[in-house]
């Protein structure tokens, strides 16, 4: 569907029919990770209270920083049953700094009466932003539609208040700025004088102004079909959603007939470890895991030499977010990078930052600080579904010039989407008015 059919769609609606896909698991491979003497030794661990301080400069969102794995594994569980999938047999042997190969991860079995199909509705993208945006409706899109609901006239009075509404709703000061005047010009050269000429000339500036701040080459995940293994970095704060995007991205990867290796590079959490170890027995695919508490970077080594070896098309890391400072986490992610360069000096393909959609004008900050230490090729932003602003999708990439990769719009393995400015834009509007 093009954009003009989008905005029509989305403004006047239709009848058209969305497609269902149903998709099928495929088995898992069991894999061997080689141990090497890559580790170095971490410095003290710190209290719970230090780190929640730390974390609480990091992030805002003071619920997800206390999420537990209890609520994680039970979340876990719960999609399980919903996607009515049963758990493949999982081994679990931590690695260490011998030669013991055979030990040296957890692998998911792949065993055929174990591996039942499943049946995760695989809505279509445009359908799943729909119903994935609904409570950001209640946000963002909802001010905007309420806002246009007591539209009387096209005046200064009303573009002042579109830009104050924009501001409140973490567009960011300039970018807000930015989309007033586009619009008020556009708007003029329209003629737009009616409630729906003024939505359509919105969704279309709120499109452009996406597009126009992208580099047209780094839209889409990257991804090299030589045979050589793609390396992924997912950083962020705690509870943003990484584990859980990198379950749901295996699951796409496998759906595609891919080979793919999870690596549990969150050793300072043990509930961490646990909870990738799920999604691996969920979506079935192995996890490389390390001892509670070792060394990530040799967590990442041990699974980077199993990856390469075994011609994994896809590695995906998840890492810790927190430590006890925000210099020791930092300096983790840049070792992790350093050892992942020595054994891929082209990788990672993509060193992606997980963003809660609902964190706000602090995801910029976030975004801004990690870029520092890892530069970073894309953000995945989750909790779309669950998100009050939304607008700050705009502020990112107007300030960031960095890509939106992939959004998540639920909890599920199939809750997650590539990132359509224009099907955001519409989904902003859906079903409102
Ligand atoms: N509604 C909704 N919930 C999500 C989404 N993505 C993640 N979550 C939930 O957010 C919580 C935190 O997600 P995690 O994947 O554990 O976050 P994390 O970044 O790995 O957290 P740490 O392991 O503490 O660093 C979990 O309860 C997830 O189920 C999403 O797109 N929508």
């Amino acid at each position: 569907m093009g954009l003009f059919d989008k905005i029509k769609k989305s403004l006047f609606g239709d009848n058209e029919e969305e497609e269902k896909n149903k998709k099928s698991e495929e088995e898992s491979q069991d894999k061997e990770a080689q141990d090497d003497d890559q580790a170095d030794s971490d410095s003290e661990k710190p209290s719970e209270s230090e780190q929640e301080e730390e974390n609480s400069q990091l992030n805002e969102s003071d619920a997800d920083s206390q999420s537990d794995i209890s609520a994680k594994s039970s979340a876990a569980n719960k999609a399980e049953e919903e996607d009515g999938q049963k758990p493949v047999a999982v081994e679990t042997e931590n690695q260490s700094q011998d030669n013991d190969t055979a030990s040296s991860d957890v692998t998911a079995k792949s065993e055929a009466d174990e591996a039942e199909e499943e049946t995760d509705q695989s809505d279509s993208q445009t359908e799943l932003y729909e119903k994935g945006l609904e409570k950001t409706n209640q946000g963002f899109g909802a001010r905007l539609n309420k806002f246009f609901a007591q539209f009387r006239t096209v005046d200064e009075d009303f573009f002042d208040d579109l830009e104050e509404l924009l501001i409140e709703s973490d567009v960011g000061y300039e970018t807000a700025e930015q989309l007033t005047t586009a619009l008020r010009d556009e708007a003029k050269l329209q003629k737009a004088k009616s409630r729906d000429d003024l939505k359509k000339v919105i969704v279309e500036k709120l499109v452009e102004l996406y597009d126009q701040n992208g580099d047209a080459a780094n839209e889409k995940l990257r991804s090299h079909d030589d045979g050589k293994t793609n390396i992924y970095l997912f950083v962020g704060v705690n509870g943003a959603g990484k584990t859980t995007t990198i379950g749901k991205l295996a699951k796409r990867f496998k759906d595609e007939g891919k080979s793919v290796l999870l690596a549990a590079a969150d050793t300072f959490r043990a509930g961490a470890v646990e909870q990738l170890v799920e999604w691996g027995k969920r979506v079935d695919v192995p996890v490389v895991t390390g001892k509670e508490q070792a060394d990530p970077a040799s967590v990442v080594f041990d699974a980077t030499t199993k990856a390469i070896a075994e011609h994994a098309d896809y590695l995906l890391v998840d890492t810790a977010g927190r430590l006890q400072n925000k210099k020791n986490l930092m300096s983790e992610l840049e070792k992790i990078e350093r050892t992942i360069k020595k054994q891929a000096p082209d990788e990672p393909t993509e060193t992606l930052l997980v963003l809660d959609g609902s964190t706000g004008q602090n995801a910029l900050l976030q975004a801004k600080d990690f870029d520092k230490t890892t530069k970073l090729t894309g953000l995945v932003l989750t909790k779309l579904d669950g998100s009050s602003k939304g607008g700050v999708v705009l502020a990112i990439r107007n300030e960031m010039k960095l890509p939106v990769k992939l959004v998540g719009l639920g909890e599920k393995a199939s809750d997650l989407a590539d990132f359509d400015a224009a099907d955001y834009a519409v989904g902003l509007f859906h079903d409102l008015v």
